[in-house]
């Protein structure tokens, strides 16, 4: 970079929660109508939310799914057991309303908008859909970088803009989601370079693969981290791909710009909290993390980031749904902060 150029992308200015008011809202929740503890992790999650929203006071009516789609070159080379043109046929059964994380949203009263931050076809307009296209896809990463550098900023700040502007209107909780056949390997590879950790323990089978495939996935995906020795995280991004991945780290900042919680869905979404988190350790404090993944490698991250996710039941699905399955248990821990009486309160007959 010359002295006159600018950075391609400037982290956000994300404020770390402040740890002095943790003690003052335990105390709170220590003294509401229940015996001190009873309520398990829902209190660590609600003492998140009341640090996260301080002074304020959390809320969770408004929740928004939001679902980055993109696809990867690296599928040309085998590594997934189903063909790009999943992706696309994906993203039109979410405009459609009847795939998996449309059911689950539904049962839940939760709005989903679905993002083409990358998809490898030209779609439909929709009004449901958000045009955030940065490329029609990622580049082959066995063989060259996934994208430019200024495409991965690009794919960063659409991410955080489209956040903003959801929190903006009026959204309390962001929940991610993704679609993008492939992208458990750009996962793997960009857990590999940010945890970091042995490539082969990142790697699993996705959407499901058989034994072959799993060895055309394991070959390609180490000549692709063969290629390149990137360990800087927007390096990372760019080398490995992918726009979704980049798209949902964004979207990590920009909530955590706005003071928002953020629900971290499975192995793809976590490898983007890592990328977030990397970039703006401060995001941390506003990460939910949902669940535990099936994906191997997913363990990894969770370790990596310290993070002891709500729900364990087998999910490996993505496309937000194990998000979208921990919603309640956010709306339950900010209204348990907000509307549960103090037991002084109860015994003093005030109730
Ligand atoms: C029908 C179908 C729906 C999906 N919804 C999410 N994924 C999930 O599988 C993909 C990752 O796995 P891999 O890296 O092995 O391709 C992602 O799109 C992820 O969201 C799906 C996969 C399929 C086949
Ligand atoms: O954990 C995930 O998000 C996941 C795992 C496998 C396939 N797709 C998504």
């Amino acid at each position: 970079m010359s002295a006159h150029s600018q950075p391609l992308w400037q982290p956000p200015a994300i404020a770390p929660v402040d740890p002095q008011i943790a003690a003052g809202i335990r105390a709170v929740i220590d003294g509401k109508a229940k015996p001190p503890g009873s309520l398990g992790r829902i209190e660590d999650l609600a003492l998140q939310l009341g640090m996260i929203r301080h002074p304020g006071e959390p809320r969770g009516d408004n929740a928004v799914l939001l679902v980055f789609a993109g696809d990867h070159g690296l599928v040309a080379e085998g590594v997934s057991q189903y063909p790009s043109a999943v992706t696309v046929a994906m993203v039109m059964t979410y405009l459609a309303g009847r795939a998996t994380a449309n059911a689950f949203a539904t049962a839940n009263d939760i709005d989903v908008r679905v993002i083409d931050i990358g998809v490898a076809a030209e779609l439909p307009v929709h009004p449901k859909l958000i045009d955030a296209k940065v490329r029609m896809g990622t580049a082959n990463a066995a063989r060259e970088p996934a994208m430019t550098a200024e495409q991965a900023a690009d794919a960063l700040s659409r991410g955080y803009r489209i956040a903003v502007g959801e929190i903006k209107a009026g959204a309390d909780i962001i929940a991610l989601g993704e679609m993008g056949i492939g992208n458990t390997a750009s996962s793997a590879l960009v857990v590999h370079r940010l945890a970091p950790a042995p490539l082969d323990d990142c790697i699993g089978v996705g959407a499901g693969q058989d034994d072959a495939g799993m060895a055309r996935k394991r070959a390609t995906i180490t000549k692709a981290a063969a290629r390149s020795d990137a360990t800087a995280p927007l390096d990372v991004l760019a080398e490995f791909g992918g726009l979704e991945i980049a798209g949902m780290a964004g979207a990590i900042l920009g909530a955590a710009s706005q003071r928002r919680p953020v629900i971290i869905d499975g192995f793809i979404s976590s490898a983007a909290a890592l990328l977030a988190i990397r970039l703006c350790p401060a995001a941390r404090d506003y990460c939910v993390f949902a669940h535990r993944s099936a994906e191997r490698g997913h363990d990894i991250v969770l370790h990596a980031l310290d993070a002891k996710p709500l729900l364990d039941l087998g999910l490996r699905l993505g496309e937000g749904t194990g998000a979208l399955l921990a919603v309640p248990l956010v709306r339950a821990a900010a209204r348990m902060l907000t509307d549960v009486a103090s037991l002084d309160d109860v015994l003093a007959g005030k109730i």
